[in-house]
């Protein structure tokens, strides 16, 4: 349950908690520190590295993190680039966001690729490359209809709504 603060100086928000799930882990590498967000209210929990290794220009590599988690059902867990990383050294995910179904039980990896077309990028084990983020998720009930209900936007996309600020 999220908390509502009133504060005299604000009008009337809803200033959240922090809230917490509980996710059971394993240490596949038990030497290696538990992922931990680097700030109280971040919504990732960085992911480390088990390995040293270096990514050439273009190369992309399935990155072991040394440990395996157990998500409830209804829950899943997104692996998300560190923006550190992509602005520094160009450094991205290819599946971003990576998936982590709540059945999964494999070690968690992370398949990074180095887009600088110049610079090498290496990495020490321990380091911090990716981070999970823990959302409550729904499955769809597929039902097909022959018309869809109306809506402004419509089937507008792409661009409908203009590309930049000025045009
Ligand atoms: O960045 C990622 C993405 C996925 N996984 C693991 C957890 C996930 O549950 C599993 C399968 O991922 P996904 O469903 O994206 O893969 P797929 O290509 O659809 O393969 P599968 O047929 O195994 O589902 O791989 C990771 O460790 N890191």
């Amino acid at each position: 349950m999220r908390r509502v603060i009133h504060s005299p100086h604000l009008p009337t928000v809803g200033l959240g908690t922090v809230n917490r799930i509980q996710i059971l882990i394993q240490q596949l590498d038990p030497e290696l520190p538990l992922p931990r967000y680097a700030h109280h209210d971040d919504a990732g929990a960085d992911l480390l590295t088990a390995e040293d290794f270096t990514l050439e220009p273009g190369q992309r590599r399935m990155v072991p993190t040394g440990v395996a988690v157990a998500i409830p059902e209804g829950w899943v867990g997104l692996v998300h680039p560190r923006s550190g990383l992509a602005h520094k050294h160009g450094i991205s995910m290819v599946n971003a966001p990576g998936t982590v179904d709540a059945g999964y039980r494999g070690e968690l990896k992370v398949l990074l690729i180095n887009t600088d077309p110049t610079q090498p990028v290496s990495f020490r084990r321990g380091d911090r490359i990716a981070q999970i983020v823990f959302q409550e998720v729904a499955q769809a009930v597929f039902t097909p209809v022959d018309t869809l209900p109306e809506s402004v936007r419509g089937a507008g996309g792409f661009g409908s709504s203009g590309l930049t600020t000025t045009a």
